[in-house]
């Protein structure tokens, strides 16, 4: 009997790309030995319920869309006690996550990997009671990828992000943190940003996290940024980001499975480019290889 796989599209995702290679996936699912059903998402969290609801009746679930959609899949496939394994057509603007995992961007060969690729386990962050695949971040230009609006995206893609970017440049302001993590690390500083990642891409650049990331290794990489004196400052922190390595005058870097966050102030977070909420505290910890993905042989960085 051929095996059920669950083809989930977020067909207003990105550029609307997947509109036109839809067909052609299903055509690779199915001569791959597949029957497959299509869901196309009609509204925020559709994805998260329907994997709850249906994803059990599945031997494999496929998503095409940006990081948004990919993290309300994981929502529910997390849901489940049996790891069900998931395909990923990454179909938004930046889908970092998709290129962490070497998952290639055109739809077809995507398809293809989810089809036929081979299943690796990968961590999965938990922000309070919510998950976010590769990136649970605060400050400067967090809000970019969920205030960009999505017209603005589809038209300019990753340009627009970076024009969102400097136009929230004069509206930066350091928050008061301390942050206590599971490696017994204590740290209380004016910081504009901070970033808890499992991730080698964080925005399409691939430099600001360190060399060594392994995805499926039980720890984050945390990056933190001090605040700027003076627009001089400014010239160092970029330095200090492209030099991807170690503490510097206005960076710390480390990796730790479990973190604690604590703020003078509400601060608003981004899990996976959408809005997190606001907290004063909070605590992320790593679901240890909590997700059973397809890629392409010898793609994670494996810790064994
Ligand atoms: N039919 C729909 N109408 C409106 N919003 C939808 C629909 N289906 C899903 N969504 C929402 O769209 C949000 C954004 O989608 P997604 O992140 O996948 O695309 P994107 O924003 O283009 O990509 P990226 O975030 O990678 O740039 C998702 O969080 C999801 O809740």
């Amino acid at each position: 009997m051929n095996q059920k796989l669950l083809f989930i599209i977020n067909p207003h995702a990105g550029k609307g790309a997947i509109q036109n290679s839809a067909l052609g996936c299903i055509d690779i699912f199915v001569k791959a030995g597949f029957d497959v059903t299509v869901y196309t998402t009609q509204k925020p969290l559709d994805a998260t319920n329907i994997v709850i609801e249906r994803a059990a009746q599945f031997d494999r679930i496929v998503c095409a869309g940006g990081d948004g959609t990919l993290n309300e899949v994981v929502t529910g496939l997390l849901q489940h006690t049996d790891r069900i394994p998931l395909g990923y057509i990454p179909a938004g603007t930046v889908n970092d996550f998709a290129s962490s995992l070497g998952i290639p961007k055109h739809p077809l060969e995507a398809a293809q990997i989810a089809a036929t690729g081979v299943i690796q386990q990968v961590d999965i962050g938990r922000f309070a009671d919510r998950n976010f695949c590769y990136i649970a971040a605060f400050g400067a230009f967090t809000n970019v990828s969920y205030t960009t609006p999505q017209a603005q995206k589809n038209l300019l893609g990753r340009t627009a992000y970076i024009l969102e970017g400097i136009k929230s440049l004069p509206h930066l302001k350091p928050y008061h943190i301390r942050i206590e993590t599971s490696c017994g690390q204590s740290l209380e500083d004016e910081l504009i940003y901070g970033m808890v990642s499992n991730a080698t891409s964080i925005g399409g650049f691939k430099e600001l996290t360190p060399h060594d990331v392994r995805m499926d290794d039980g720890l984050f990489e945390v990056v933190l940024i001090r605040q700027p004196k003076n627009p001089l400052d400014w010239q160092t922190i970029f330095n200090e980001l492209m030099q991807s390595k170690g503490d510097s005058k206005f960076l710390l870097r480390c990796k730790a499975s479990k973190l604690q966050i604590f703020s003078d102030e509400e601060i608003s977070w981004t899990l996976d480019g959408e809005f997190g909420g606001t907290t004063k505290k909070v605590e992320i910890s790593n679901n240890y290889r909590a997700l059973s993905i397809l890629t392409a042989p010898k793609t994670v960085r494996s810790t064994d």
